[in-house]
């Protein structure tokens, strides 16, 4: 897994673009006409007040009571960053927030309360009861947790978790109980050592004391050191329980020998020589954040046969307490549990160990752009893994049955699972598939506009997030000037920038061009200046020369005329074949438009090639084509010359004998919502369509501006199909992270 650098200056544009934090709120009733008020609030608003009033189960059937977690801090340990206070823990609990939604579907919103005094928290949380389906209580410091969880345990009748102890015990659990399966030795009979006595470290040696371990095998540090019997400094009644009968008293002491290391107390706490004096095939889990006690290399540089997790994303084996709270929530929530309780935890741990010594679906494979198979540097699903969110609530949900914590059991477990899945967002997967793709392909990518600031910040994040290597065309002083204005001063050093006046490849260029346009009315004078003057041209020299793997242009100037120029060194036009397919992603739904940029009125033949294009790129991105050619009118009616060629070109394929679906002519309507499909029985469409082949590029130009103005539906593409090499052309209004998205799917060579 290649390591991604992130900048400070990246971390807080992520938390200020496009409006300050990470999420907000949406509501999900029409709130458009005066009935609408009147349902909405007063006086609609009043039925549902009175009918929970009388019966208070009701409120998970008219409020969003049912699907809605709080996450609440007061600060006092964030991550390992210590005690930041309320205000600063806000990203780390905003970021909880859209984990819930993001893998689970679950509402979240964080609340954080300036209170150090557990009882003056313990009273605010209480009082909030009413409006959640449960309470995710995340980084307030030991010992104060254990008071405060406990108490609002006993007082509220709804799930109070704090995260950072059962969350982090539970996919601790799990990572361990593969890890010792791999490296062969029982938990009953391991020498456990962890680091960081707080709340992480004391529900984690508890789980797994509850899971076999012996307490006399376990040794638990924190500041001080070992926590033996009849130590005095430092100590609470959490530390006393665990507590050992041992001389040692020091951490590098206690890892001789050692066969498991886990760690949740701070950056840098483990040394080599600590790691090297542990037990043959040892395992070592740095679970602080954001910095692990010991880096995986540095681990590995002395120790060989570790198997080694961290909290964090980049590395191989995520211990991280992400692969669990969503899903506990999400299971506890759908059956309006009262509590989550240790079975349905321990039914988490064991669900998810299960899941990573399972095979693993080429979705995942493709999203990671790896095949990952169980063994030491996969002991632990990836939070991406789709199968999460119908494995694991599943196990969480009949637990909390099985125990008495549910209000509301689930009668058809194998629906309960259909309707998780149907809770993930498809186009997510398709992006990062994309994504993994290209970090995998590590593609030099030619960026041909260099003077343009968004250009340049799109370079710097392919570059930086491991993409591959970028190549930017420009003027070096130019290039320097932008990137220092865009406060990217220092990624000058890191960038390669091209200059066509400077390089000795320019003969060689130009001799190619002369060849290709000598006969088009170009004489040497034109070459030199459209070889040495025109970046676009220029880069497309470099591409076809093979001085970089793909190229991404169009950001400074209108598509049609870059891609004329384009067309002086490649053939990417209608006539060779080639076709433009942009993909519209709104609402968990992808559709791809075509033709978008080469054709301006195809016949039923360009037609037919159009759509074999366009199934071409849908295959890329993880589709199975299904497509639509669409006019306005259906099957025929009504009738009309501009509709004639939509009607012929299905035939051009059945001619063809294509591997993929197609129909048409038909309104998009027809083509997209499987209802209106329903009229029109003898349709061969197995579902709703995925690729609309439109009549012309003006149709083409309006359905895709009029779903990104109206619908604010993401568009990518135009993606330019049928050329040789990897070009992707951009339009003018292109954000940065628009272009980047080009630029990923030139790596990949979608096209
Ligand atoms: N990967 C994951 O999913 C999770 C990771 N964590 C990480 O675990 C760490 C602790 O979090 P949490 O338990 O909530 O915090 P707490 O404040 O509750 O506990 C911190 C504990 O770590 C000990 N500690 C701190 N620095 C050191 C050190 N250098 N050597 C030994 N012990 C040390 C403290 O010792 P003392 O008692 O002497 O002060 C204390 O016992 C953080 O880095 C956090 O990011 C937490 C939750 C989930
Ligand atoms: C992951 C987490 O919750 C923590 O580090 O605090
Ligand atoms: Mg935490």
């Amino acid at each position: 897994m290649a390591k991604q650098k992130l900048t400070r200056e990246e971390a807080l544009a992520f938390h200020l673009e496009p409006t300050p934090g990470k999420f907000e709120i949406t509501a999900t009733v029409p709130m458009t006409t005066q009935r609408d008020l009147s349902l909405a609030y007063s006086p609609g608003v009043a039925v549902p007040c009175e009918e929970i009033a009388e019966h208070p189960e009701l409120a998970y059937d008219y409020t969003n009571k049912g699907n809605l977690v709080a996450v609440i801090s007061n600060g006092t340990a964030v991550l390992g960053l210590g005690n930041l206070g309320a205000l600063a823990s806000k990203p780390v609990m905003e970021g909880k927030a859209v984990l819930f939604k993001r893998f689970a579907d679950v509402n979240s919103i964080d609340i954080e309360l300036d209170t150090e005094d557990p009882e003056a928290f313990i009273n605010a949380v209480k009082l909030m009861g009413p409006t959640f389906g449960g309470i995710n209580l995340e980084d307030i410091k030991a010992p104060e947790c254990f008071i405060i969880e406990q108490q609002l345990k006993e007082v509220m009748d709804i799930p109070v978790f704090h995260d950072d102890q059962h969350g982090t015990a539970v996919i601790c659990a799990a990572g361990l109980i593969n890890a010792l399966y791999l490296s062969g030795k029982k938990i009953e009979d391991v020498r456990i050592v962890l680091n960081g006595a707080g709340a992480a470290g004391i529900a984690c040696l508890e789980l797994l004391k509850s899971m076999g371990a012996k307490h006399d095998n376990c040794i638990m540090c924190d500041t001080k050191g070992v926590i033996y019997q009849g130590r005095t400094e430092g100590m609470n009644q959490w530390k006393s329980a665990h507590a050992a009968s041992t001389s040692l008293r020091s951490l590098d002491e206690a890892m001789a020998g050692a066969d498991v290391f886990l760690g949740v107390s701070a950056k840098g706490a483990v040394t080599q020589d600590m790691v090297a004096s542990m037990a043959d095939n040892p395992v070592i889990f740095a679970m602080a954040n954001p910095d692990p006690e010991i880096t995986p290399e540095e681990a590995h540089a002395v120790r060989p046969d570790a198997i080694v997790a961290t909290g964090r994303s980049d590395y191989p084996n995520q211990v991280n307490n992400v692969l669990g709270f969503p899903y506990l929530f999400r299971g506890a929530l759908d059956v309006h549990a009262r509590a989550i309780n240790d079975e349905m935890k321990i039914a988490c741990a064991e669900a998810l160990a299960r899941l990573a010594r399972e095979d693993v679906p080429d979705e995942v494979a493709m999203a990671y752009g790896q095949k990952l198979s169980f063994g030491r540097d996969y002991i632990i699903p990836t939070p991406f893994d789709p199968r999460l969110i119908y494995t694991i609530p599943p196990a969480v949900a009949r637990a909390g049955m099985q125990t008495g914590a549910a209000r509301r059991p689930i009668v058809d477990m194998d629906a309960y699972e259909v309707s998780l899945k149907s809770r993930m967002d498809p186009t997510a997967s398709i992006l990062r598939g994309i994504n993994a793709r290209a970090r995998n392909a590590q593609a030099r990518m030619i960026f041909a506009e260099g003077d343009d600031p968004r250009v340049l910040r799109a370079a710097v994040q392919y570059q930086r997030s491991g993409l591959g290597k970028a190549l930017v065309v420009g003027r070096d002083s130019d290039v320097k000037e932008k990137l220092e204005a865009a406060g990217l001063g220092d990624a000058v050093r890191e960038l390669e920038i091209v200059n066509a006046a400077k390089t000795d490849r320019l003969d060689e260029y130009k001799e190619f061009l002369y060849k290709r346009l000598q006969r088009k009315g170009f004489d040497r004078h034109d070459i030199h200046r459209l070889a040495a003057r025109d970046r676009h041209v220029f880069s497309a020299l470099m591409l076809a020369h093979g001085h970089g793997d793909g190229l991404v242009t169009g950001a400074t100037r209108k598509s049609a005329h870059v891609l004329e120029l384009i067309n002086h060194v490649f053939d990417a036009d209608a006539h060779h074949g080639a076709a433009g397919v942009t993909a519209l992603l709104h609402k968990g739904r992808i559709v791809l438009i075509a033709d978008t940029l080469v054709h301006e009125w195809p016949d039923e033949e360009d037609l037919a090639n159009i759509a074999t294009r366009a199934a071409g790129v849908a295959r890329h991105l993880g589709l199975e084509p299904r497509v639509a050619f669409v006019s306005f009118s259906t099957f025929g009616y009504p009738r009309s010359e501009r509709a004639e060629k939509m009607h012929r070109a299905p035939k051009v394929l059945e001619a063809r004998g294509v591997d993929f679906e197609f129909e048409g002519e038909m309104t998009v309507d027809v083509a997209l919502n499987p209802a209106a499909q329903e009229n029109y029985p003898f349709q061969r469409l197995t579902g709703p369509a995925n690729i609309l082949v439109v009549p012309a590029r003006h149709s083409a130009s309006i359905s895709v501006k009029l779903m990104q103005e109206m619908a604010g539906a993401t568009v990518i593409g135009p993606i330019l199909s049928g050329v040789d090499q990897s070009i992707q052309i951009c339009s003018s209004n292109f954000t940065s992270n628009d272009i980047l998205n080009m630029a990923v799917l030139a790596a990949c060579k979608v096209g």
